[in-house]
């Protein structure tokens, strides 16, 4: 079998195209104009990279960027006054804190101090319980844009079995909750999972995210099972230059998949995709009005 790839750069080039769209409605028809403001406290290289692009494409959808960058010493004061002013500030719609954070801020007080109807990233503890008890949230953008790519390939979710591999806060969790609010039968595997290639033999989706490169072979991968890989690694290549895997073996896993996501090209470009449709919802759920339908679960 040779596994159809599932293109999330597309698909992600047509959740903005609708995001802005979107966004060009509630000017025309209402004079709002959506707003995102995204925090990167310090200098890693990745997040710099991430937090440009988010700039770029919020711009692009017709909406206000608001950018925030504080040297890596930031204090946890100062940076929860400054979330405490987006908080307030009418503007401002949806707000990230991009993460990792240096070490010494408290990652979940942080999170925790953005009002949860502007925190389109989906991590403050009560969009958490909301999701978990399927009540309207913010959905987490990198889970959200998995699902939205499992439901353009598969149609209907309802009855597959679905292994996420990982059980981080951002992603395995709310993953996991996300594919249960479809009617699969899930399991999140895990570091001490036993037998774990058995576990994930069973799957008909098998989600990967667990940041260890080409962790899963094709020999774990049930024919015809569809693979999502939010693993982005970076590891050395030929001649001393660095190349991105996922977190499937990709070779082997598509010659027995029968749907796989690329890395890079696949659930990447989607997170920054969700993210816009999520300050979207955000922005008409503050001014009351309908949200957009297709852009959130
Ligand atoms: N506050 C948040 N922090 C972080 C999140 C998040 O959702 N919210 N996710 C990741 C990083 N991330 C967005 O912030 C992100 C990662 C990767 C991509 C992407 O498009 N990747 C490309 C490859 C890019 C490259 O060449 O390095 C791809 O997969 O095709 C977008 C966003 C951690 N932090």
């Amino acid at each position: 079998m040779v596994a159809t790839i599932i293109d999330g750069k597309a698909f992600a080039a047509e959740i903005r195209e609708d995001v802005a769209r979107h966004v060009a409605r509630l000017s025309e028809e209402h004079g709002i104009v959506p707003g995102l403001a995204v925090v990167l406290v310090g200098e890693d290289p990745a997040s710099q990279v991430y937090v440009r692009s988010k700039g770029k494409q919020t711009v692009e959808a017709g909406m206000a960027s608001f950018e925030h960058k504080l040297p890596p010493e930031t204090d946890e004061a100062t940076l929860l006054g400054l979330i405490e002013q987006l908080n307030n500030d009418p503007k401002v719609h949806g707000i990230l804190v991009q993460l990792p954070l240096p070490g010494h801020l408290d990652e979940d007080l942080v999170i925790n101090s953005v009002d949860p109807a502007k925190d389109v990233d989906g991590f403050h503890i009560s969009n958490v319980g909301l999701l978990g008890t399927g009540q309207k949230s913010m959905v987490p953008c990198t889970p959200l844009g998995c699902l939205m790519m499992l439901r353009k390939h598969h149609g209907s979710l309802s009855g597959l079995d679905a292994v996420v591999i990982g059980r981080s806060n951002i992603v395995g969790k709310p993953m996991a909750q996300l594919l249960l609010g479809d009617s699969c039968t899930v399991t999140i595997a895990h570091s001490r999972t036993k037998d774990l290639p058995e576990v994930v033999r069973r799957a008909d989706i098998v989600v990967a995210a667990v940041g260890r490169p080409e962790m899963v072979p094709g020999d774990w991968i049930k024919p015809g099972a569809t693979v999502i890989d939010v693993g982005i690694n970076r590891i050395e290549g030929e001649a001393g230059k660095t190349r991105l895997v996922g977190d499937v073996d990709y070779e082997s896993c598509a010659a027995v998949a029968g749907a796989i996501t690329p890395v890079p090209g696949g659930v990447g470009p989607m997170t920054i995709a969700c993210l816009l449709a999520n300050t979207v919802t955000a922005c008409c759920r503050a001014h009351g009005l309908s949200e957009p339908e297709g852009l959130t679960a």
